[in-house]
This record gives structure tokens, sequence and C-alpha cells, in this order.
């Protein structure tokens, strides 16, 4: 029999059995820090910008010039010059003066404002005229605006998106300083399973978890190693783990983690540690397994069923990674319409697959239905729902949080 823990004791006993590893941070290029863990905070030592910038093509002038001025009375200024891109601006502007500047172009000195070229004409003859007034600062971003000195631009422990990357070239910081990437091995076991590029003959299956699991896993940021489709052969399996765990930080394993004579997955932890938790009320996922060697690694039993293997990914080995990086999970969410009634009736907490819709009136969830055997059930799913242990179901039409099967 299993004893059973709720999807939040089971979050909390990995939070309380394992801690940050620690390691000292490693330097990637930048080109390389994509979805990578900053180790540090980075702060900025520079400004950004560095100049005072136009934000339009049009005329830097000083604002006081332009005050009272219409269509019917333009202010008439003379062109002192023109500003080129990638160049200093380069002159002072005096009273009565306009200079040609281009978008992102600096502002001379002197001024303090810019006009956009729509709202100017050029007389010809050396002179524009401005044809609304523009107050002190318009269309302009001083130098500092976006970065000073001494700001922290992006704190320690956020995997850096895309726009992250670009603010780190804005800084000039092509070293990053980033976490090491942890190591999980994946075995899958069960001596029903051939590998995927295999056509499976009666009686087999093609390994499903090794794929997803390896995927969900470089997704999260880990570095995998899969060892492989080992047969249920309990003293094969135990050597096999004992090969991932001397290499890498932990090691997930799944198929073998129900009560059954051949599953031998509990038996094993048991052997090589000791067994923190076997049995989640969820569905699907009841037999999850956590366990801990002496050492303290760690060692996560998943069920074999792939949607089962898939949520408890999502959800425990994505929160034991977190953990052992030192970071926080940050879980995306969107609320949306659920397009059809779903129920629950079994006293466990019920995940579902949700693929997501733009309808009329908003964000829709197409609840994906099907037994947790059943991975297509899942393919092309953008995330799930969750019907809480005491909750008989949602109906159709229910506003419901959906969360993102995304990176962090
Ligand atoms: N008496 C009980 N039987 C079962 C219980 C229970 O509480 N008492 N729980 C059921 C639930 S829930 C699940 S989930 C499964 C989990 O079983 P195991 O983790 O022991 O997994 P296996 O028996 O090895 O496999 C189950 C199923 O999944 C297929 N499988 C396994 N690995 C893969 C893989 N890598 N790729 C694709 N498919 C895989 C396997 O062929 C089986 O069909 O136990 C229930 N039984
Ligand atoms: O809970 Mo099992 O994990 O139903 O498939």
């Amino acid at each position: 029999m299993l004893n059973v823990k709720t999807p939040d004791e089971a979050l909390e006993i990995i939070r309380t059995a394992f801690a940050p590893l620690d390691l000292p941070p490693e330097t990637v290029p930048l080109a390389a820090a994509l979805g990578r863990v900053l180790a540090l905070d980075v702060t900025a030592d520079a400004w950004v910008p560095d100049f005072h910038r136009s934000t339009v093509d049009g005329y830097a002038v000083r604002a006081s010039d332009t005050f009272g001025c219409s269509d019917a009375l333009p202010a008439q200024l003379i062109l002192a010059g023109e500003v080129r891109m990638g160049e200093g601006a380069g002159l002072t502007l005096a009273p009565g003066h306009c200079a040609a500047v281009p978008t992102g172009g600096g502002v001379p000195q002197g001024a303090d404002a810019v006009q956009m070229l729509e709202l100017c004409e050029d007389y010809g003859d050396g002179t524009i005229g401005v044809l609304k007034s523009v107050a002190p600062g318009h269309n302009m971003i001083f130098r500092g605006d976006d970065v000073k000195p001494g700001d922290r631009v992006l704190p320690a422990g956020r995997r850096l998106e895309p726009q992250d990357i670009g603010a780190l070239a804005a800084l000039g910081v092509i070293s990053v300083p980033v976490v090491p990437r942890l190591r999980m091995g994946v075995i899958s076991t069960g001596d029903e399973l051939v590998p995927p590029e295999c056509i499976p003959a009666a009686g087999q299956v093609r390994d499903v978890n090794g794929p997803l699991i390896c995927a969900m896993l470089e997704q999260a940021g880990a570095l995998t190693r899969f060892y492989g489709i080992i047969p249920d052969q309990e003293d094969r399996l135990t050597r096999t783990v004992e090969e991932a765990l001397e290499a890498c930080d932990g090691v997930i394993l799944s198929g073998g983690s129900s009560v059954g004579e051949k599953d031998a997955a509990c038996r094993i932890m048991s052997a090589l540690g000791e067994v923190l938790f076997h049995g989640i009320a969820m569905k699907p996922g009841k037999p999850t397994l956590l366990g801990r060697t002496a050492s303290g690694k760690a060692m996560v039993g998943l069920p074999g069923h792939p949607v089962a293997a898939l949520f408890t990914t999502q959800l425990f080995v994505r929160a034991l990674l977190v953990r052992l990086e030192g970071r926080t999970m940050r879980q995306r969410q969107v609320t949306a319409r659920l397009t059809e009634a779903v129920s629950a009736n079994h006293g466990r907490a019920q995940y579902n697959g949700a693929i997501l819709r733009q309808g009329p009136e908003g964000l829709e969830a197409l609840p994906i239905r099907g037994k947790s055997g059943l991975i297509t059930t899942l393919a092309g799913a953008d995330g799930y729902f969750c019907i809480p242990r005491d909750c008989e179901g949602f109906p159709a039409g229910a506003q419901i949080p959906v969360y993102l099967f995304t990176a962090d």
C-alpha cells in the first residue's frame, strides 16, 4: 500500500530534504547564455544610453524657441548642421538655431527637445520652420534614462531569456556568470520497451518516457544523460542507477514505481539510500517516488504511464531542479474559459492537459481527455489545469487557471 502525500506535501518534502548545490559559477559567452541561470546579480557599470538621443527623425531645438509657434506662425530657426548616425553630435546649439537629427542620433548640446520632420518645413534657404511647439525633453531620451552605473539590471537566479540577452549586450556584458547546469541521469525500465527507432513486436511498446523526460529536463536547463532502456532485472537496474548517481547530480527512473512484484524502483531506492515518499494523491501520477542517497543525491521514480511521467516531471522534478539550483519556481499561467465540463470524483487532485485558443470572448481552454497511458492525448497541449482533490469538477464556461508547459 502506498502512503500517499498531497502534491503540496510532496513539494515541501523536496524543499526540506534537498539543499542548493552551491556550485561555483561558470562563465559563458553571451551567445551561449540563453536559458542559463544567472549566478550573480548583473549591475551596470555604464550609462545606457551614453548620450542624449533623439527618438524621431527631425530637428533638435531649444524648446523655448518653439513656444507659441503654429502652422500659421511657424518658428523660423537657422539650420546649424546635421547630426550623423554613429558620430557625436559635434555642435552646440545657439538660441534661434536647430540641427537635423536622425532617430537615435545624438542631440547637440544646448538643444533640449526634438521636433518631428513632418511638423517642420525646410524653406531651402538655410532655415527651418517649426509648425508646432515642443516641451523640453520631447522626443528624446537622456543619458542614463535606461540604466545608470550601479543599477541592478538582472537578479541572480534569473533564467536568461532573449530580452535579457539584449539587455546584457547593451551593457557590454559578453562573459556571463551562470550556475553550472545540473547533470541528470534518465533511465527507462520495462521488458516491453523498445527504442523509438524500432518497430515493436507483439506486446512491445516504444520508449516514450526516455525522450520525453530528457526533453523536459533539457527545457528546464539540465544536462541529461540517457542510460538506456533497462529490462526488469533488479540487479542490472540497481547497477545502472548506481552508475548514473556516480556521474550525475540525480537520477530519474521511469516505470516500475508501483507496488507489483516486478516494480523494483522502491526496493532499489531503499537499498541505495532512503525513500522520502512513495505515492502522491494525484491523478495521473499516484505511484511517484522520491529518494535520497546517503551523500544527498536525488533519486526519483516516475510512473510508467507517459502522461503520468509528464505531469510528475512537470510538477516535482522541475521543483527538485530549481531547489538544487537555489532558485524559486516561476510557473506561468493564464486564465481561460473552459469549453466543456470536466468531472473529477476520486479523492485525488486531477491534472488535465489543455489546448489554448483564442475564442470570441477571450482565451479558451479545450480539455484533453484520455487515460494516462495515452501520450497522444497530450500531443499539442499548451498547458494543464488542476481540479483540486475536494472538487467534483469544473462546469463548461468556468474561468480557470491554465499553467503553461514552459521552461521555468
Ligand atoms: N495494484 C496497483 N496497480 C497499479 C497501481 C496501484 O496503485 N496499484 N497504480 C497504477 C498507476 S496509477 C500507474 S501510473 C501505474 C504505474 O506503474 P509503474 O510505474 O510500475 O509502471 P509500469 O508498470 O512499468 O508501466 C505502466 C505502463 O506504462 C508503460 N510504460 C512504462 N514505461 C514506459 C516508457 N518508457 N514509455 C512508454 N510506456 C511506458 C508500460 O508499458 C505500462 O503500460 O501502475 C498502475 N498499477
Ligand atoms: O495515476 Mo496513474 O499515474 O493513473 O496513470
